[in-house]
């Protein structure tokens, strides 16, 4: 699916009625399987405009488009706090939302099962959410996303309250699933390394008011990111977001 973001601007109005421009005039486009990911330093806009492409928030000007029209198709959401139902096991959290569809249980069970095994939790169907460690949470909470095969995958900040080990698991486990759903995606992280890592572009923004500052193309290939032919690109691209978010990062120290 391609989506267009066009003119895209988000005004809040703060606790003490002061106006809050989060977002100001906010143009780019996701492509039919295309993984952007946007960074920026704190406040920047990043949830508001992954909200905003959700429909979870309406911007104050400006539309979104999706496969030229203004309704929202299926999505897949991915958040930082995985929000499992604790009543229910992995396989009755991940089919979830086909049961809400009226999805039979037959295609239930097909369904679940295959995106249960797609994140390596076939052995952990039946345990609840207190039994499963960090990392399986958010494997669970992929797998439900997954599970409703939307057109768009929204992921926010899904791995950064994971241990870095963990974490750059996850970051290639992701990276496989990616490439066997090629899923349009936009993904949202405070982290540089895991930014060039996993998007074909990363999208930076600037802070007050939240304003695309640059859009950069990384041009590795979507396997084998980790070898070490592609350490000096990769670094190099780090190197380059970062210049650009720096100042940006400084002052939102300051605050
Ligand atoms: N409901 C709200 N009411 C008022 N201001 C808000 C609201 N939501 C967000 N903001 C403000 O909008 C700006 C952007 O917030 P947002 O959470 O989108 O940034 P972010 O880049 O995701 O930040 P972080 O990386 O810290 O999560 C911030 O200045 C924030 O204080």
């Amino acid at each position: 699916m391609s989506i267009v973001i066009e003119n895209v601007g988000k005004t809040f109005i703060d606790s003490k009625k002061n106006e809050v421009t989060a977002l100001k005039n906010i143009n780019f486009a996701i492509q039919q399987e295309e993984f952007v990911v946007l960074v920026g330093p704190s406040g920047c806009g990043k949830s508001t405009l992954l909200n905003i492409v959700g429909g979870l928030l309406s911007p104050t000007s400006g539309s979104v488009y999706f496969e030229g029209i203004e309704e929202n198709p299926d999505l897949g959401i991915v958040f930082q706090e995985i929000a499992l139902f604790p009543w229910r096991t992995v396989f009755e959290n991940v089919v979830y939302g086909l049961q809400e569809k009226g999805i039979s249980k037959k295609e239930q069970q097909k369904i679940g099962n295959h995106y249960i095994d797609m994140v390596g939790l076939s052995d952990f169907k039946d345990a609840y959410p207190k039994q499963l460690s960090g990392g399986m949470k958010q494997r669970a909470g992929i797998a439900r996303a997954l599970a409703v095969e939307p057109d768009l995958l929204l992921m926010d900040e899904p791995f950064s309250a994971l241990d870095a080990q963990t974490r750059t698991l996850m970051q290639e486990e992701l990276l496989t699933i990616w490439n066997r759903t090629k899923l349009s995606t936009l993904y949202v992280t405070h982290n540089i390394e895991e930014a060039v890592y996993l998007a074909d572009r990363v999208i930076v923004l600037s802070r007050h008011p939240g304003q695309i500052k640059q859009i950069i193309n990384i041009d590795l290939p979507k396997t084998g990111r980790n070898d070490e032919k592609y350490r000096l690109q990769s670094s190099k691209y780090a190197d380059e977001i970062w210049q650009l978010i720096r100042h940006d990062a400084e002052e939102a120290l300051k605050e």
